[in-house]
């Protein structure tokens, strides 16, 4: 059977054309003759009803060289839903047979006609396969030819990407082979994948050789400097993942251990205790705590004397060059905390869950002994969470030099109306681009850490914390078309309070610390150079998975049956 042949298939059998006359009569029905016969003069009736609009739909995927099965069913699945239609309207006495009978026919009838629609449209689709197979085989021996023709000089180069169509006879009139002596260049010409678009058809040429640079604006100081990108006749491969699953190995024992706690939960200040002291004198390590701990743990039992702590903000300044190990005690709020008290490097956090979510806790308290000598002795895996580090900049200070201090955030900075009833009014900017006007509840700049969090509440997606973006999601957006995007981590955004909002801003870093932004005032966000890194229990996706799946319990439903109706 031929192309076309098998693109024109149609219903042909005495039963088809019984069944396509079928949807031409449920049209104007009143009553219908049952059974309907097959009869050679039904053909020009299958024509003006069905086959006419498959017709149109064939020579359309033959055009367009595409596969169109729903089109095709359009019309006798008309006819099956017009026929229920007709069911419903249809008044059915238990006592009256005939029309029992016939409603019965009806239904037989409808079932068929889909039957028929779905043999047609695969039919159909199969014809359109064939030609394109037959279409890709065809460009494909073109090609070997243009490439076994060896190559050119340069200055036939041109006339020979003018010259070159995919048409078997135009390239034979070039007969290049043998003809140019060695070749200086090799033409190369993309395979292009199912027909090929006509305008096409006479472009052939050598692909122009570039090159990829990493960095902003060809800042080879910026924080992209690595190449992981290679160039290789005209092709692009990443040699290097950007992130892979990281491995901690310490070069030297570890020795210093801090302690940040949740407040006020009395099995976290007795399990503080106990790790405190398994520490110093299982492992000899040194242990610093927050002053509020070191109190508690001193005034309990005097031989705790042995922690640490610090008595103001400028020794906490030096925290991290005297502390290997963060240990938190708590729920991801605590792991928050610890991570603002640094607001430079941070070492790695080994966070306990004792809370009751736990996205950033893998860790649990009753296993602690195992878990800190494996972290202790390493190697082991962990989770850079990017940090935001936020600048506000007030309007009556925007020609100083010196702004308030940046605020790091592992979560998100939330930009909302705070007690105002009214709208926020928010203009954000990406680098020197304007992005958009907020105007809604307010807005979230989150990490990807954070995307499992408050702006996942407002709508975000979910990401994966080793994925390098920023998400901005809106908070209830008067606006029907107001998706959250995903941007890349190199970006920096403005939000600012125009002159006209009606009123102020307040922006919030991970749910604490509100601060006022009035008409005027901006907010800068980018990516810190401070990651916070989490130590993971198996590797950074599982442990993620693990915490949509047991947190959120993400995507749980109970599994269909196997029995029931099936294909
Ligand atoms: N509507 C909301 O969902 C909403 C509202 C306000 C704040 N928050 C979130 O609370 C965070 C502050 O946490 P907190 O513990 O100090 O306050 P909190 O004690 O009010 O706890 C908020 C909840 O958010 C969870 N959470 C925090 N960080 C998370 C993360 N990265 N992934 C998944 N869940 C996370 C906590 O486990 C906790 O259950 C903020 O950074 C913000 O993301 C959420
Ligand atoms: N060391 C700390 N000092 C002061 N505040 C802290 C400290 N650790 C945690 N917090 C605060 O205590 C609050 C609760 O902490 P956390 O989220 O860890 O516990 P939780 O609410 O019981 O846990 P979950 O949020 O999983 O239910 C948070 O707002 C956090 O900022």
């Amino acid at each position: 059977m031929s192309l076309d042949e098998l693109a024109d298939k149609e219903a042909s059998s005495p039963e088809e054309i019984q069944l396509v006359q079928s949807d031409a009569k449920f049209r104007s029905f009143s009553p219908p003759p049952i059974p309907i016969p097959a009869a050679p003069g039904i053909r020009s009736l299958v024509d003006s009803v069905s086959d006419e609009r498959l017709d149109v739909i064939a020579s359309h995927q033959r055009e367009n060289g595409s596969i169109s099965t729903v089109s095709s069913t359009v019309s006798s699945l008309e006819s099956e839903k017009a026929a229920y239609e007709f069911l419903a309207q249809t008044p059915i006495k238990s006592t009256d047979a005939h029309l029992v009978e016939f409603s019965e026919a009806m239904r037989t009838v409808a079932k068929a006609l889909r039957r028929v629609a779905e043999g047609k449209a695969a039919a159909q689709a199969e014809a359109t396969e064939w030609k394109r197979k037959y279409e890709l085989e065809m460009a494909h021996k073109q090609q070997s030819k243009v490439k076994g023709c060896g190559s050119y000089i340069n200055n036939d180069l041109d006339k020979l990407a003018s010259q070159l169509t995919l048409d078997t006879a135009a390239s034979d009139q070039l007969g290049c082979c043998g003809k140019h002596g060695i070749c200086s260049h090799e033409v190369l010409q993309d395979e292009v994948p199912g027909p090929i678009p006509r305008s096409n058809h006479k472009m052939v040429g050598r692909k122009a050789s570039f090159k990829l640079s990493w960095g902003c604006n060809g800042d080879k100081n910026g924080q992209h400097k690595h190449d992981f990108v290679s160039f290789e006749k005209g092709d692009i491969t990443t040699t290097e993942r950007s992130n892979k699953q990281i491995l901690l190995k310490w070069e030297s024992q570890p020795q210093t251990v801090l302690f940040i706690t949740k407040p006020n939960s009395n099995s976290v200040r007795v399990l503080c205790a106990e790790m405190v002291r398994w520490l110093k004198e299982h492992k000899n390590i040194n242990v610093f705590v927050e002053p509020r701990v070191s109190k508690e743990l001193i005034t309990e039992d005097s031989s705790y004397n042995f922690v640490q702590t610090w008595d103001n903000d400028d020794e906490i300044k030096l925290l991290h060059t005297k502390v290997d190990l963060i240990v938190t005690l708590g729920g991801d709020g605590t792991v928050l905390w610890a991570a603002s008290l640094f607001k430079g490097p941070v070492p790695p956090v080994v966070a306990f869950s004792l809370g009751s979510l736990g996205f950033m806790t893998p860790f649990l308290s009753e296993q602690y002994r195992d878990c800190l000598d494996n972290v202790l002795n390493g190697p082991f895996s962990i989770t850079l969470r990017n940090r935001l580090q936020c600048h506000v900049i007030r309007d009556a200070a925007k020609e100083e030099l010196v702004t308030e201090e940046p605020i790091l955030v592992l979560n998100e900075v939330t930009i909302d109306r705070g007690i105002s009833s009214y709208l926020t009014y928010l203009e954000c900017y990406c680098d020197s681009s304007f992005v958009t006007c907020v105007q809604g509840d307010g807005l979230i700049i989150s990490t990807t850490s954070g995307s499992t969090a408050y702006s996942l509440a407002a709508g975000g997606s979910m990401v994966h914390p080793q994925v390098p973006g920023i998400l901005f999601t809106p908070i209830c957006p008067h606006s029907l078309s107001f998706r959250p995007l995903i941007l890349p981590e190199y970006v920096t955004l403005r939000v600012q309070v125009p002159y006209n909002s009606r009123g102020s801003a307040w922006a919030s870093f991970d749910g604490k610390d509100r601060k006022q932004l009035s008409p005027g005032d901006a907010l800068i966000c980018s990516i810190s150079p401070w990651p916070v890194p989490t130590a993971c229990l198996a590797d950074s996706t599982t442990d993620f998975l693990r915490s949509i799946h047991e947190g959120l319990h993400w995507n749980l439903r109970k599994s269909q049956s196997f029995d029931g109706p099936r294909d």
